[in-house]
This record gives structure tokens, C-alpha cells and sequence, in this order.
């Protein structure tokens, strides 16, 4: 079996078009959505993703505030920025990046966010709406991934879904989702015994490790469909994901490429989110009743 691409540049890109169309609407209404996003310090992976956010921003009209903190920051002195986007009504969406440098407490951040304001999904009470299977906001990474089982007629129900890795923003929101659409969810990670042959019972299998090319043919069940969240660096500096990438095509029906797949999808969702705060904001203006 050669494994078929789940292209998600392309699929991104679809979802792009609908949305400069929403923000279309908004802005008829008065309504620029806007984003700030706060980047403390240099982390890799997160450059990349404030680099290409800002692009996808840019081609639908969302308008986007990128704030660069120094590596020293204080946890008071973050503290600050996100309480005064709190309350500045011209923002619908606020992220910080992640990872934090040490000296900060990143729950206290994640949990300083307004909900309402929460495009990432993280804050608890966003997080405990999803558990319950009544979501408000969800975090980027496996909304996005949700969107290729949608596009490519992937059934969930009944479906034993492996997920490795266990973070907060990929691992744990990821098995929620599923679970919400009726798959049997298995949670693996770092502690997990004989992982390879629970990876191998997988029909949907998500690898969210940060281990380049980890996961091998052999930890996968002819026909699964594979999905790489991985964003790593080989040791000749080439960006390659949590999967093995050509072994694995050889046994998966469906694949993501790295990059081009769950990265690209990220950021559509994140924009996705930003229109959608910005439209609930004019929903309660217009004396509708808001949806959360
Ligand atoms: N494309 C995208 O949009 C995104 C990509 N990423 C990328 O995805 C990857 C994962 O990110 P993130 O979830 O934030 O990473 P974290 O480092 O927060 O979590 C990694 C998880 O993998 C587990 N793990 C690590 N090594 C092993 C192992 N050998 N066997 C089994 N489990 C293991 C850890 O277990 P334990 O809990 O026991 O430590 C942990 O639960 C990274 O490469 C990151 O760059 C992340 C976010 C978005
Ligand atoms: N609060 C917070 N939320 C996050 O969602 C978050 C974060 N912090 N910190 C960092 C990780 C990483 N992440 C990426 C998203 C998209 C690409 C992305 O655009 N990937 C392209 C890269 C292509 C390229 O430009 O090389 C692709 O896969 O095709 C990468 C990485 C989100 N994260
Ligand atoms: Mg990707």
C-alpha cells in the first residue's frame, strides 16, 4: 500500500477562502478581527508559527499585533500585557506562545487569558467545556487535525484511535475530540510500556512526541491513518516530523506530510477562531443570543 497525502496547505487554503469571506461581512459591520499574539524569547518552532500566522492573517483581512518580549521578562510584566488585551475591546483574540522560559509559571498565564479571548483553547474553562463535549473554544492543533477526517470522509465511530503524547495543547485536547466523535481513545507517552504494540492495534494513529522520525513502519498496523504532528529538526537541520516519513508511507492509507500538513491546518484553525470571537462580539451588539 502506498500511503495517500493529506495535503494540508491545500485544505488550509480552502478554509482561508471561506473565512476572508466571513471577515468580509464583519467588516461591513464595523468589525476588523484582531489578534495579538505574544512571543517571549526565541523558541524555534514557535517563529515559525508567528512567521506564517502573520501571513495567513494578512491574506484574509484579520489584523494581527505580534508582541516580542525579551527571554528576562518578569511573570508580573507578561501578566501585564495580557490583562491590558483583556480589556481592550478592539482585540477578539489572545495567544501566547509556548514554551515559557523558566522564571515564568505558564499555567498562570494560560489561566490569566480571558476565555472569551482564548484562541488557543487552553484556559480550563475551556479546556472542561471540551471534556464535556460542549466546546467554546478549542485549541488549534487537533481542531485542525479534526478537519481532515471531516474532509476526507475518515469515520471516527468505533474506530481505536492511539495518541502519543500527552500535552496539554495537542496530546490531551486531541483525545478529547476524538472521544467526543465516538472513537475508542488510547493516551500513550514517555512512561507507557511496550508502546509499539499499542501503536500497532492503531486505525487512526497521532504522533505529537517532539522525536524526529520516531515513529517506523513497524509501530504501524497496514492501512492505519497516521497522522504527524511533529515540527523537528534532523541533525542536518531539515525540518522533518514525529513519522518516519517514507517507511511509513509504505504501510498507511492516509498520511500528513511534514511540512505541508497538521502545521498549515494550525493556523487555519487559529484564524478560524479569531473570526469566529470577532462575530460572537457582534452577535451580542445585535442583542442576539450569543453562543458562548
Ligand atoms: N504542527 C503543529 O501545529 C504543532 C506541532 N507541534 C510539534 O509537535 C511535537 C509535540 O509537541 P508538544 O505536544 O507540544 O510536546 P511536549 O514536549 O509538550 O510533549 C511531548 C509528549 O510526548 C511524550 N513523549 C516524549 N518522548 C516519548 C517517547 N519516547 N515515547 C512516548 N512518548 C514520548 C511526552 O511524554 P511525557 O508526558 O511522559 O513527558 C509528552 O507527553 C513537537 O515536535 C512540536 O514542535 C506542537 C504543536 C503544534
Ligand atoms: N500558544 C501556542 N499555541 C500553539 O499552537 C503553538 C505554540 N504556542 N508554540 C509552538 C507550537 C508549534 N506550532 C506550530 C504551528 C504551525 C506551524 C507551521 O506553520 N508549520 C508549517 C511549517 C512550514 C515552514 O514554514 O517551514 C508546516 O508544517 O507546513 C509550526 C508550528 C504551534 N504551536
Ligand atoms: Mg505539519
Amino acid at each position: 500500500m502506498v500511503a495517500k497525502l493529506l495535503d494540508g496547505k491545500k485544505l488550509a487554503m480552502e478554509i482561508r477562502t471561506h473565512l476572508k469571506q466571513r471577515v468580509q461581512e464583519l467588516k461591513q459591520k464595523g468589525v476588523t478581527p484582531k489578534l495579538v499574539v505574544i512571543l517571549v524569547g526565541n523558541d524555534s518552532a514557535s517563529r515559525i508559527y508567528v512567521r506564517n500566522k502573520h501571513r495567513a492573517a494578512q491574506k484574509i483581512g484579520i489584523e494581527t499585533k505580534d508582541i516580542e518580549l525579551p527571554q528576562e521578562i518578569t511573570e508580573n510584566e507578561l501578566l501585564a500585557y495580557v490583562k491590558k488585551y483583556n480589556e481592550d475591546d478592539s482585540v477578539h483574540g489572545i495567544l501566547v506562545q509556548l514554551p515559557l522560559p523558566a522564571q515564568i509559571n505558564a499555567e498562570k498565564i494560560t489561566h490569566a487569558i480571558a476565555p472569551a479571548k482564548d484562541v488557543d483553547g487552553f484556559h480550563p474553562v475551556n479546556i472542561g467545556h471540551l471534556f464535556m463535549n460542549d466546546p467554546h473554544a478549542l485549541p488549534c492543533t487537533p481542531h485542525g487535525i479534526m478537519q481532515f477526517f471531516k474532509k476526507y470522509n475518515i469515520s471516527l465511530m468505533g474506530k481505536h484511535a492511539v495518541i502519543v503524547g500527552r500535552s496539554n495543547i495537542v496530546g490531551r485536547p486531541m483525545a478529547a475530540m476524538m472521544l467526543n466523535n465516538d472513537a475508542t481513545v488510547t493516551i500513550t507517552h514517555s512512561k507507557t510500556k511496550n508502546l509499539s504494540e499499542l501503536t500497532r492495534q492503531a486505525d487512526i494513529l497521532i504522533a505529537a512526541i517532539g522525536q524526529a522520525e520516531f515513529i517506523k513502519k513497524t509501530d504501524v498496523k497496514p492501512g492505519a491513518v497516521v497522522i504527524d504532528v511533529g515540527m523537528n529538526r534532523n541533525d542536518k537541520g531539515k525540518l522533518v516530523g514525529d513519522v518516519d516519513q517514507k517507511e511509513v508511507a509504505e504501510v498507511a492509507s492516509y498520511l500528513t506530510p511534514v511540512p505541508g500538513g497538521v502545521g498549515p491546518m494550525t493556523i487555519a484553525m487559529l484564524m478560524e477562531q479569531t473570526v469566529k470571537f470577532a462575530e460572537r462580539g457582534v452577535q451580542n451588539v445585535d442583542g442576539e443570543v450569543s453562543n458562548g
